[in-house]
């Protein structure tokens, strides 16, 4: 497994407006959504491109394209579809498969409730998208999900994570693919009640609320 942790100035101001309690839910969302924009340009650095034949106003040349098949792009819900449009508008041609998990927060499972995926994954760059990674439990299932329909490469763009949960992913992962975890930053702990310290709450929460 691969970490990349953005460092600039600009994630690290979002961030702690983010993490601020008093931050309303609205400008909660648009914060994520302009974070992901920022993570999104590191996260897709290796996207495959193919070449293609073009023509400027000046003379013909030679472009690139993004390569088939194309790249898939997964968002853990709920707290994963706030990070969604913002990978998109970067990625536009990417098609977009669903996962809807849920941590139950006394055995700390991942329980799954909803599974979209196209059923062939082989040869395809995957983003699974979700604002936190804890206990890492989450991110291991899905990454199990798609490795089961034959993808190699993930990356995983999160806006926190905590030391644990990298190391459970790391683990977890081992040499069965090739997986890079892009975050705004790495925190410093889980609590008592494995949430992220000092992390930013509970995030399908302040994004959606409390259902
Ligand atoms: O690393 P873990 O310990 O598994 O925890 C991380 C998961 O918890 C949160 O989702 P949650 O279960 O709260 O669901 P939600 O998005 O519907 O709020 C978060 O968005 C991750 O999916
Ligand atoms: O800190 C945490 C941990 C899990 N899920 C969240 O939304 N926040
Ligand atoms: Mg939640």
């Amino acid at each position: 497994m691969r970490l990349h942790v953005a460092d600039h100035p600009l994630v690290a101001h979002k961030l702690s407006v983010l993490r601020n309690k008093d931050t309303s839910s609205p400008t909660f969302r648009k914060l994520v959504d302009e974070l992901v924009t920022l993570l999104a340009y590191e996260a897709t650095r290796d996207v495959r491109t193919e070449p293609v034949e073009i023509e400027t106003p000046v003379t013909r040349t030679t472009g690139v394209k993004i390569a088939e098949p194309l790249p898939l792009v997964v968002p853990i819900l709920r707290a994963g579809l706030g990070m969604l449009d913002g990978m998109t508008r970067l990625m536009p041609t990417a098609e977009v498969g669903f996962l809807g998990m849920q941590r139950d927060e006394t055995t700390l499972e991942a329980v799954t409730y909803a599974n979209r995926l196209p059923e062939d994954l082989t040869g395809r760059q995957c983003f699974l998208v979700d604002p936190m990674l804890a206990t890492g439990g989450t991110l291991v299932a899905a990454i199990d999900y798609l490795f089961a329909r034959g993808a190699r490469d993930v990356t995983a763009v999160c806006l926190l994570a905590a030391p644990e949960g990298l190391k459970v992913v790391e683990e977890a992962v081992g040499d069965r693919g090739d997986v890079t975890v892009v975050v705004a930053a790495v925190d410093e702990r889980l609590n008592e009640k494995a949430y992220i310290v000092p992390g930013l709450g509970d995030a399908g929460d302040r994004l959606y609320g409390v259902v």
